[in-house]
């Protein structure tokens, strides 16, 4: 089974969580875009979706699924998007393609976030990806220090721009003990729009694909 496989395992996985009549929130990325397929077949069956990034918008409305400005909901049952790290708590590393901020935006609405990944994702310590930071373009510098001053090594994400206008850092070498501490501690750097630490808030259940099946493991 390929990873892209396991990718459309999970995602499939967790048209089981969507429910009927509601609105889903939708995330950013390879694995999500395959849920963004599913919901597609099963769009009848939903009022919409509010996405958490320009790319997921332009898919949705491509399948025909109405799209809702976040502003204008209220209650979202349910969030499904991927991860680029994920440990045994269900904090996540997030934000290799760049969503990070929209991502927790959209999150922090739904009553429950289903994290769909591949079993190579599944880490014991996150920090090994490298960490995303958004930062407004005046502050790259000061906030890079401030990261280095944490123990990272920030690298601008080269030509990349996200739906904010705003840069990337890339923060490598972090070996995160503490990712809900870690991930408040950069959001104080001023100019730090967010970090990809989804751990405050992290996942309520991971549809974990492997070759063998797709596992669900639900937060403690
Ligand atoms: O900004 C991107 C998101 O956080 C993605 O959910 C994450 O990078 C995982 O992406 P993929 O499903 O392509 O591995």
């Amino acid at each position: 089974m390929t990873q892209d496989e396991m990718k459309q395992a999970a995602a499939e996985a967790a048209l089981a969580f969507v429910e009927e009549g509601s609105i889903v929130g939708v995330g950013t990325g390879s694995t999500a875009n395959h849920f963004i397929d599913g919901l597609g077949r099963m769009k009848s069956r939903i009022r919409g979706a509010v996405a958490s990034s320009e790319a997921s918008a332009e898919r949705l409305a491509g399948h025909g699924i109405e799209l809702f400005d976040l502003n204008h909901v209220s209650e979202m049952p349910v969030y499904v998007d991927g991860a680029d790290e994920i440990d045994a708590s269900l904090a996540m590393i997030k934000g290799g393609g760049g969503a990070l901020t929209r991502e927790k935006i959209v999150a922090e609405v739904a009553t429950r976030f289903v994290c769909i990944c591949d079993e190579t994702k599944q880490v014991e310590v996150l920090g090994h990806y490298p960490l995303p930071v958004e930062v407004i373009p005046m502050a790259q510098a000061l906030v890079a220090r401030e990261l280095s001053a944490l123990g990272g090594r920030p690298v601008p994400r080269a030509g990349f721009v996200t739906d904010n206008g705003n840069l990337i850092l890339d923060v490598h070498g972090l070996e995160i003990r503490d990712p809900a501490g870690l991930e408040t501690a950069i959001n104080q750097i001023p100019g730090v729009v967010t970090n990809g630490l989804f751990a405050r808030r992290g996942a309520d259940v991971l549809l974990l694909a492997t070759p063998n099946g797709v596992r669900k493991l639900t937060a403690a």
